[in-house]
């Protein structure tokens, strides 16, 4: 480990801390081919992954405000412990707007999650204002991972430390950066049943083969397969996401007239990502006191036709 405890293997990935402009620090991955991954303590959020060829997979906005306690309208926010308004808690919880700590003393992981790739480990613990609003003792590693091929993993570990049961939902809130949202498809989603946000969380069965764009979509589709793909036939690529730990998947893209309504999202700028989250929502994820969950998400992308 080095001294920021930002560990890597030697031989063939790079790790670096930096800090952004308000002073807090962010974890640059790198492996040997020159793809490289950015991550924030502030909301353990990654902000950027890139190519071999230094392109940016990761939709930030133009018009993201990079100040806390707003969380960065981009990139991979984790929404714990709660998703959307489907609770007590404010939107998506409060572990976005937290200043998560290096993890300087990680329990061990299996072997392959470390060698050949560069990565740190985060952890979240509740300050004594998060135990106020949800009175429950956790803590939240994160590890965030870049493989030799460019692969960028999320490894979540959760574990109740208190004397009674809790539960909580979990999205990592992906934008992926696209070329145009009416050249991308999603596939994976075929027939499954999904709860529309937009009707008041009424349940539909997903009747397309493949999911494509043409209006605002916000939704949760329950149940899914391991693997969902997301087409972009511009660009000729797809990104794959493969999740263990997370049955659902969040697909969100809030069109002309939503995103203008936003602060922080750019004009015309909704053509130019797609949310696509693996994800636990529907049932809720519940620990007995000393148990742990685990969740990962891994993104890669292929070449397409
Ligand atoms: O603006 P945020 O709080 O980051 O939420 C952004 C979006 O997140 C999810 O996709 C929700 O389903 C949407 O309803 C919400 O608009």
């Amino acid at each position: 480990m080095n001294p920021s405890g930002a560990v890597c293997d030697q031989k063939v990935a790079a790790v670096e801390v930096t800090k952004d402009r308000n002073g807090i620090d962010q974890i640059v991955l790198r492996n040997p081919r020159g793809a490289s991954a950015r991550v924030s303590l502030f909301g353990g959020q990654v902000l950027s992954w890139r190519t071999d060829q230094g392109e940016e997979l990761l939709f930030t906005s133009s018009k993201a405000i990079f100040k806390p306690p707003n969380p960065v309208r981009g990139g991979i926010p984790i929404c714990f412990p709660q998703f959307g308004n489907r609770g007590a808690l404010e939107q998506h919880g409060f572990a976005r707007k937290k200043l998560w700590a290096i993890d300087y003393n990680p329990p061990p992981l299996h072997p392959n999650d470390s060698s050949g790739k560069a990565y740190v480990d985060l952890i979240l613990r509740p300050s004594e204002e998060d135990l106020k609003i949800w009175p429950h003792s956790f803590e939240f590693r994160l590890r965030v991972s870049l493989s030799a091929d460019g692969n960028l993993t999320l490894l979540s570990r959760i574990r109740n430390i208190n004397s009674k049961p809790f539960s909580f939902s979990i999205a990592y809130h992906t934008y992926f950066a696209i070329s145009d949202i009416s050249e991308v498809r999603v596939e994976g989603l075929e027939t499954l049943d999904y709860l529309d946000n937009l009707c008041q969380k009424e349940r539909f069965t997903e009747q397309g083969d493949t999911l494509t764009f043409e209006s605002e979509v916000d939704r949760v589709y329950l149940s899914s397969s391991d693997v969902v793909a997301v087409f972009d036939h511009e660009r000729k690529r797809t990104f794959m996401i493969r999740k263990e730990g997370l049955p659902d998947v969040v697909v969100w893209n809030p069109w002309e007239k939503k995103s203008k309504s936003m602060v922080d999202f750019g004009d015309e700028e909704y053509k130019q990502m797609l949310c696509v989250d693996g994800a636990a929502i529907e049932k809720s994820i519940t620990l007995k006191p000393g148990e742990e969950w685990t969740g990962r998400l891994e993104l890669s992308i292929v070449p397409s036709s």
